[in-house]
């Protein structure tokens, strides 16, 4: 019997870490056959490369997509969106696969929707049903609409996918495969390298030994002319602090120029001997920095998600993860500086108790499991 070509597009960083162990398990799974497609983000060195470390995980990679478009602004999202349905058109009639899978909410992850939906092509969401406000629950929710296969990671988003009109026989709790990443960072929690060295990035190189605090915050899509003014807020708040910070650059969305104006800036007019910048980690190094820190300030989803199953107190800034299902490691505040520093001083010196909303760490191997046996879907029926 022929192997089932599973396509899998990976456009950004996030999407890579929470695919990573369903690679794996479709990779070695007898019956599955995995073509890796990588595009956007994921592809330029501005954004950290991360094709690199799929490569360097042992992946093939089946097809490129370079469809990003300069701006980082609104404007930019809605073509490079564009030109990835043209581009993935195109990849999809050359690899001919069984199922292609798509990752998220992120506009680039729209593409891959559109492109199988018009192919014909069954079509496997992972991540439907969270929701989150802003332009990526827009996103998210019209996949699960163009989705025949749901791998949703919490109870709650299997309800609300069942609510919107899903067929339960398609739709599964599996979890987050980022979650399998932190049961494995769990168990082994040392960091086991020296982060300036292996990643380099800029700034001065502070001591670790005492703790540290990692810092992510992206610009919000519904609050794009803000973005310098949040980080700058932010900025002022880990300045103050005085202890180590580890930063990072944010992802491509609209806004990001903002974001990243107010971080060079801020650079250029502070002594900031506390603070290194990076752009990237590959995921599990990522997660052991952050379950070694004291803490993650910011409004990654990452501090929703695999800190909570860590047990890492995370200070989560304003509306990016507004709604999504969280546990007790988070303290949600505005984007003062002084709501930040407050929170920081209040919640983040206990380390909280763990939980398992995002899953229980076997969430490829399901996937893969599910992919290979699932019926191919080619026109779904849809309950009002
Ligand atoms: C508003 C929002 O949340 N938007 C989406 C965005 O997440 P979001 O933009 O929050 O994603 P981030 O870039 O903050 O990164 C989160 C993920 O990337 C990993 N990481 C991060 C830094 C690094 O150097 N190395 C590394 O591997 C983290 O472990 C984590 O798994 O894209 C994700 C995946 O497409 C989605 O799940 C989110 O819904």
């Amino acid at each position: 019997m022929a192997k089932r070509k599973i396509c899998v597009v990976i456009t950004a960083r996030p999407s890579y870490s929470r695919i990573k162990t369903a690679l794996e398990a479709i990779n070695k799974h007898p019956d599955l056959e995995l073509q890796l497609v990588v595009a956007a983000s994921a592809l330029l060195d501005r954004y950290g490369s991360a094709v690199n470390y799929m490569v360097k995980d042992g992946f093939e990679i089946s097809a490129k997509v370079f469809n990003i478009l300069e701006g980082e602004n609104l404007t930019a999202a809605a073509k490079t969106t564009g030109i990835g349905i043209l581009e993935l058109s195109t990849v999809f009639d050359n690899l001919a696969p069984d199922i292609v899978v798509t990752v998220a909410d992120r506009f680039e992850t729209m593409a891959t929707a559109i492109a199988a939906s018009y192919m014909n092509i069954p079509l496997a969401h992972i991540q439907g049903g969270e929701v989150t406000g802003n332009i990526d629950e827009k996103v998210r929710h019209s996949i699960t609409k163009l989705a025949d296969y749901h791998f949703v990671a919490s109870n709650g988003a299997y309800e609300r996918v069942v609510k919107l009109g899903e067929n339960p026989e398609f739709v599964f709790n599996t979890g987050c495969p980022s979650i399998d990443l932190a049961a494995g960072v769990k168990e082994n929690p040392r960091l086991d390298f020296e982060p300036y060295q292996k990643y380099g990035g800029v700034g001065a190189a502070p001591d670790l030994k005492n703790g540290y605090w990692v810092v992510m915050q992206h610009p919000v899509t519904t609050e794009v002319s803000l973005s310098r003014k949040q980080i700058e807020e932010t900025l002022h708040a880990m300045y103050e602090i005085k202890e180590p910070v580890l930063m990072f650059w944010p992802n491509v969305d609209a806004g990001a120029d903002g974001t990243s104006t107010g971080i060079r800036s801020f650079r250029e007019t502070h002594k900031l001997d506390h603070f290194h910048f990076f752009k990237n980690m590959e995921p599990l190094d990522f997660l052991r920095v952050l379950c070694n820190s004291k803490g993650l300030i910011g409004n990654s989803s990452v501090g929703i998600r695999e800190c909570a199953f860590l047990g890492v107190p995370v200070v989560n800034i304003g509306s990016r993860q507004n709604k999504r299902d969280r546990g007790n490691n988070v303290i949600d505040v505005g984007y003062s500086k002084d709501e930040i520093l407050h929170a920081i001083k209040a919640h983040t010196r206990h380390k909280p108790s763990t939980s398992h909303i995002y899953g229980g760490g076997d969430a490829g191997k399901q996937i893969a499991k599910l992919l290979s046996t699932l019926p191919l879907v080619f026109h779904k029926t849809i309950t009002f």
